[in-house]
């Protein structure tokens, strides 16, 4: 599809090349889309609409909410819950399995969704996000369960990801590459601009909390050891550094012009094997990134591959620019 086309152009030339589509894929999306114009319009709108700041409460990971948490994540249940193609919904929000109400047959896909990813950037109008991922819904008309969620990221059928910066842009990945729209708001669209985006293969800039470091491992110290040595150290060359705080601006990032992203498993909560969750920020992460050339990995496995225990599982994580993140992977294979 060429630069220009809109998303519902875009979702519609996708669902006639796979024989036999019934048009409820389709219809997902597009309700997906529609949610992420809703929760765009109303980050951008911010205090004059009275949804800055923080609430009393804390979700099920024992962060306290901000008011948009809450409010996006029932923006994105509304939207997809009513057209039938779903058969639950699970999100960084809520502690449980969300089942879609008085459903009869029961829908395909399960959808699972971090609706306000970056939330601590709110209040200082910084990029932040919405992330997706897409999951058939195992078993025969069985009510699904939190189990039923509990597949591997090679699982996905889609997974997209919604960026709300200087403009609004909706990335996506159907299995085919990955897409990126802009939001046109005079035309209340999203339209293709940036097609078949690609991560190039090496990089010289990396992203990570610096402020953890003395409670990475040794494989993590090591490769951003020699990143700061620049020039006069063993990578011969000079590295830059970010650290936005909102995953889907640091992919996004990525995705545009390379880079390596580490959020590494740390001793900081011996409790958590990382700070990311894997089914709603790790898993729709990494498959964007594997479709755009790069790599993901926990430093000793493919995050795609991983096994699912829990909903609200934590793994670390290391994506980006495939020589920079087989890098860091080698690292811990001689450690
Ligand atoms: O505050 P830190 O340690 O820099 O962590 C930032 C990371 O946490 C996250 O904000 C978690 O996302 P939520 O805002 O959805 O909880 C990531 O987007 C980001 O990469
Ligand atoms: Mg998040
Ligand atoms: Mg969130």
């Amino acid at each position: 599809m060429h630069i220009g086309t809109t998303i519902t152009q875009f979702i519609i030339e996708e669902q006639r090349q796979i024989k036999g589509a019934t048009g409820d894929f389709t219809s997902l999306l597009n309700d997906i889309v529609t949610a992420c114009k809703v929760i765009s319009n109303a980050v951008n709108k911010g205090a004059l609409i009275g949804v800055m700041g923080s609430l009393d409460s804390e979700n099920v990971q024992g962060e306290t909410q901000k008011k948009l948490d809450v409010i996006t994540n029932e923006i994105f249940i509304q939207s997809n819950e009513w057209a039938g193609h779903l058969a639950a919904m699970a999100s960084e929000e809520m502690d449980d399995v969300y089942q879609i109400p008085g459903q009869y047959p029961r829908g395909k896909y399960l959808l699972v969704f971090d609706p306000l990813d970056g939330s601590s950037n709110v209040d200082v109008n910084i990029s932040v996000g919405t992330i997706f991922s897409i999951l058939r819904c195992p078993g025969e008309g069985d009510a699904p369960t939190a189990e039923s969620f509990l597949q591997p990221g090679t699982k996905q059928v889609a997974a997209g990801y919604a960026l709300y910066g200087s403009s609004t842009m909706l990335v996506l990945t159907t299995g085919h590459g990955v897409n990126g729209f802009t939001l046109d708001r005079d035309i209340g669209e999203f339209i293709l601009t940036h097609p078949h985006m690609t991560i190039p293969a090496d990089t010289k800039e990396f992203a990570i909390n610096a402020s953890n470091q003395r409670f990475w491992e040794a494989p993590v110290k090591r490769y951003v050891q020699e990143c700061l040595e620049g020039k006069t150290g063993p990578r011969a060359r000079d590295f830059n550094m970010r650290w936005v705080a909102s995953m889907v601006a640091e992919v996004h990032r990525i995705l545009v012009r390379g880079g390596i992203f580490m959020y590494p498993k740390d001793t900081k909560d011996p409790a958590k094997a990382g700070k990311l969750r894997l089914l709603y920020e790790a898993n729709p992460m990494s498959f964007i990134v594997e479709q755009a050339g790069g790599a993901s990995s926990t430093g000793r496995e493919r995050i795609l591959e991983l096994q699912p225990e829990g909903l609200h599982q934590r793994v670390p994580v290391i994506l980006g620019s495939k020589n920079e993140v087989e890098k860091v992977v080698a690292y811990h294979k001689e450690a």
